[in-house]
């Protein structure tokens, strides 16, 4: 470090002419970073591990190896692209910039090769893991059955969502927001429930096919072809990575019973993490294995996946997925003996909390509305039900249901 503080100036701060310190930029919960003129001042420090930077009210510490892995120059960075040029495996891991200066927008580090990188300073803001800490991945309003009663959130209608954007785009922030969303006056076929979700994204072909219709036959080893009710759950949690988004739409119904559960698995967590964050922190960190076993005749399969019951964001603790489902959690034998009675108590703590019947939303499923569930989110359920139902509808690949969000101007 001796090296260091003979060539570079430790430490400085930029004020714009006319301005004076304004207020800490407010934080809207799902909101990112906002700056306004009367932040622009800044103030930096050159610590031994880190760049020490306040900007805009926040205080962020960048690391000097991540500084020069994230230059942006023209060499480093390909900006047609987007890709990296520069190798991350050439940095020095303990580089120190030579040369250090800020000015109202800009900081600009010299490196030991003479290489000069500018970074605009709300860049950094945004890009810091401070900034990160406080911002959603994924804006959402997490609800029981009165917050999306309330909401009265509409349902798209085929015709305005198979031509215009605008439908689709309201429909997709909904499903981002709520992880239900519905399209109605579909036509009652297996084709026109394809078309539907074709217009969002790809289909996720699985085991049991690319479009699925089924019936209460017990065709294939699973209760779900049956009349029996089944409790609340997410789907395919025995794969690695769980289907994202499942499309339910019945074609037939003819006898009682049979209408759909819907339930905001987030909302729930949220309320585990108010009221006992051990418990959060527990269903987070313990994997479990779910299974699916099946023999027929014809086929057999047999499916496992890993994974706590709760995918949390370790930065900033949000839950992005939820694995839920008694029936296929497989043989428990990822858990030490001491800790099974703790994970017991915190799934339990969940279960209630999903079970609270102010948490049910309770829908009867038509011929012509489709329905949508991210099933990293909301878990669904079935009352038993008599006579002849039939259900189609598919898994989507969730990735491709985001870009289609992105691409249309929408945080996802
Ligand atoms: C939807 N479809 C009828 C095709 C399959 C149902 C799969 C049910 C399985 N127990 C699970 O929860 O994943
Ligand atoms: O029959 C239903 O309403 C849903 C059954 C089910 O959970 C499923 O197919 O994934
Ligand atoms: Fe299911």
């Amino acid at each position: 470090m001796a090296l260091l503080q003979t060539f570079v100036k430790l430490r400085g701060s930029v004020r714009s002419a006319s301005r004076a310190w304004g207020p800490a930029p407010v934080l809207l919960g799902r909101k990112r970073w906002q700056h306004t003129a009367p932040q622009d001042t800044c103030n930096w420090q050159l610590l031994d591990d880190c760049f020490e930077l306040r900007y805009g009210g926040q205080v962020m510490h960048f690391n000097y190896v991540w500084l020069r892995d994230h230059c942006r120059s023209a060499s480093c960075y390909n900006s047609k692209t987007n890709q990296r040029n520069l190798d991350t495996g050439s940095i020095d891991l303990n580089i120190r910039p030579t040369k250090t200066r800020v000015d109202e927008e800009n900081l600009f580090l010299t490196w030991p090769d003479g290489h000069v990188t500018r970074y605009n300073l709300a860049w950094l803001a945004k890009n810091s893991y401070e900034g990160q800490k406080w911002s959603a991945m994924q804006p959402r309003i997490l609800w029981n059955s009165e917050i999306y009663s309330d909401a009265k959130v509409t349902s798209a209608n085929w015709e305005k969502f198979m031509s215009c954007d605008e439908e689709l785009k309201t429909f997709l922030n909904n499903f981002l927001l709520y992880g239900i969303a519905f399209v109605e006056d579909v036509p009652a076929t297996i084709d026109a429930t394809e078309t539907v979700t074709k217009r969002i994204s790809i289909i996720r072909e699985t085991m049991y096919g690319r479009m699925w219709s089924f019936t209460s036959d017990f065709s294939r080893g699973d209760t779900a072809y049956t009349k029996l009710a089944l409790d609340r759950h997410t789907d395919t949690s025995y794969f690695q990575e769980p289907s994202g988004i499942q499309v339910f739409h019945c074609l037939r119904h003819e006898g009682t019973g049979g209408r759909t559960l819907l339930v905001d698995g987030f909302y729930s967590a949220n309320k585990v993490l108010e009221r006992s964050p051990e418990n959060f922190e527990l269903l987070s960190r313990v994997p479990i294995k779910h299974e699916f076993i099946e023999n027929l005749g014809n086929q057999s399969n047999h499916m496992i996946g890993i994974g706590p019951v709760l995918g949390v964001y370790p930065w900033n603790k949000e839950v992005y997925m939820m694995r839920y489902n008694n029936y296929d959690r497989a043989v428990i034998n990822t858990v030490p003996h001491n800790m099974v009675q703790r994970w017991y108590v915190a799934h339990r703590q969940l279960t209630d909390e999903l079970r609270n019947p102010e948490n049910e939303l309770w829908v009867k499923l038509k011929p012509g509305k489709v329905l949508f569930i991210d099933n990293w989110r909301v878990l669904h359920g079935r009352e038993s039900f008599t006579g002849l139902r039939q259900l189609c509808g598919c898994y989507l690949t969730r990735d491709d249901v985001l870009n289609t969000a992105r691409s249309l101007g929408l945080q996802a």
